[in-house]
């Protein structure tokens, strides 16, 4: 019997940095590019646990799971070829710490991941869904839809309905805020960091306007394999936590599409230069803040009611965000929109007819685009076009669209080994 789970990638259009602070919200989309998780108990020796990503070469990983005083040991066995993923293996340690099984059956399970995720090779023919790029995953060019987000909701999601003893229905409420709970934990255990969240806050709930959960929930969490880690974490997981999840939507008749651009940024780096800005300048960062969460929120209320008059006013609200970035950039010295995307952007929102407007998604920099457009063929065909010309091909525009749903199961029709694609309902 296979379990197959997915969830959503994100793009975090409004309230970038804004979003570490409670006070604060942001407005993400979940996407329709999904990384898929896919797990079959296997017959082999008790607590062998085999994740396969079928898309990459040299990317398998092992490890033996048993029953500990503090949940469960998970040890990646190794050879010489082995490469390591903190994400795999943490949230299979923190789902099996969390359920404190006296028995870890064997399991083997696949990591398909939408192409979206990552630049494919340059073709005349669209590639085939879960395209096998056959590179190592360290290789790969990451666009920034927050393939581990979506990897560790989808995976520890998919390993509690295997392995709970008891049915864990994602239709029913409570499981779902523990999926998102015990996601955090693991996400955030992996990445040696508490961010946000928003970016596991829309894989596991999908399109919403986001408040953080508080830091110290996580930050008071033991170690794992220490003691009293199992019960501690099973206690946080358990308990609801203080975020906020208003459900929202891309409105009806206009669509999110982002932008690749061939370049690199370094959001950790970026944040860090933010926040110290900001309480080095509590005043001023203070007032840039607020003025940024009024008009991100009047930008989430134009959109909730957007009837073809509110064009126009959309438009504006996207130039006063964007005015505000570059106000916030310009004080903190980190390039949050850079002359290079202001240029892009200002070009595109004149010369794309049905374009309302595009920012600079998530942290900002170098690296992405998001526009807001008029979800028709003429506007999505005219601002491909157009991105393909801009500066010799930098810019991609990706397929993925907001797609309001967070984490499901998925209905495994066929899993076929070679290709390792999945044929879903
Ligand atoms: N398809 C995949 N299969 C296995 N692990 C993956 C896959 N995609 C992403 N990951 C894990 O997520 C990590 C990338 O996380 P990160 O650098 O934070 O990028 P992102 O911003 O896309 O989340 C990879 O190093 C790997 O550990
Ligand atoms: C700065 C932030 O508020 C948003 C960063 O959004 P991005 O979408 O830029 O994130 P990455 O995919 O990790 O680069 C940090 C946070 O909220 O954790």
């Amino acid at each position: 019997m296979s379990i197959a789970v997915s969830a959503p990638g994100k793009v975090l259009l409004a309230g970038g940095y804004l979003v570490l602070d409670k006070n604060y919200s942001g407005l993400v989309f979940g996407l329709t590019a999904r990384i898929h998780t896919i797990s079959t108990i296997s017959a082999s020796e008790a607590g062998t646990i085999v994740v396969r990503s079928p898309q990459f070469s040299n990317a398998t990983w092992t490890y033996t799971a048993s029953p500990s005083k503090n949940g469960a040991s998970v040890e990646q066995v190794t050879d010489k070829d082995s490469s390591d993923n903190t994400f795999i293996e943490t949230a299979i340690r923190y789902v099996l710490s969390y359920l404190s099984l006296s028995k870890i059956p064997s399991s083997e399970i696949a990591i398909l991941a939408d192409n979206d995720y990552y630049s494919q090779p340059a073709s005349t023919t669209p590639p085939q869904r879960f395209n096998n790029l056959n590179v190592p995953l360290s290789a790969a060019h990451k666009t920034g839809l927050g393939s581990s987000a979506a990897l560790v909701t989808s995976l520890t999601a998919c390993l509690l309905q295997m392995y709970s003893p008891t049915p864990f229905q994602l239709s029913v409420s409570s499981n779902l805020t523990k999926i998102h709970n015990l996601s955090q934990a693991a996400h955030c255990a992996a990445q040696g960091k508490v961010g946000s969240g928003f970016d596991v806050a829309a894989a596991v709930f999908g399109s919403c306007v986001y408040r953080r959960f508080s830091p110290s929930i996580l930050q008071s969490l033991p170690e794992a394999n220490t003691v009293g880690f199992s019960q501690e974490l099973r206690e946080a997981v358990d308990r609801n936590w203080d975020m906020g999840i208003e459900k929202t939507e891309i409105p009806k008749g206009m669509r999110v599409i982002m932008g690749d651009v061939d370049c690199g940024s370094s959001t950790p780096g970026m944040v860090k230069k933010v926040l110290t800005w900001r309480e080095s300048e509590k005043e001023a960062a203070g007032e840039q803040w607020d003025e940024l969460e009024r008009v991100n929120r009047k930008l989430i209320s134009l959109l909730a009611q957007l009837s073809e008059g509110s064009h126009d006013s959309v438009r504006r609200q996207i130039l006063d965000i964007r005015k505000n970035l570059r106000a916030m950039g310009g004080a903190a010295d980190v390039p949050i929109e850079p002359e290079e995307q202001t240029k892009l952007l200002d070009a595109v929102s004149t010369d794309v007819p049905g374009v309302l407007g595009g920012v600079v998604p998530g942290a900002g920099g170098y690296d992405a685009v998001a526009f807001i457009i008029k979800d028709d063929e003429e506007t999505v065909t005219a601002l491909k076009e157009f991105l393909a010309k801009w500066d010799h091909g930098k810019v991609k525009a990706l397929e993925t669209r907001e797609e309001q749903e967070g984490v499901r199961v998925e209905q495994v029709k066929q899993y076929e080994g070679f290709g390792s694609y999945l044929k879903l309902t």
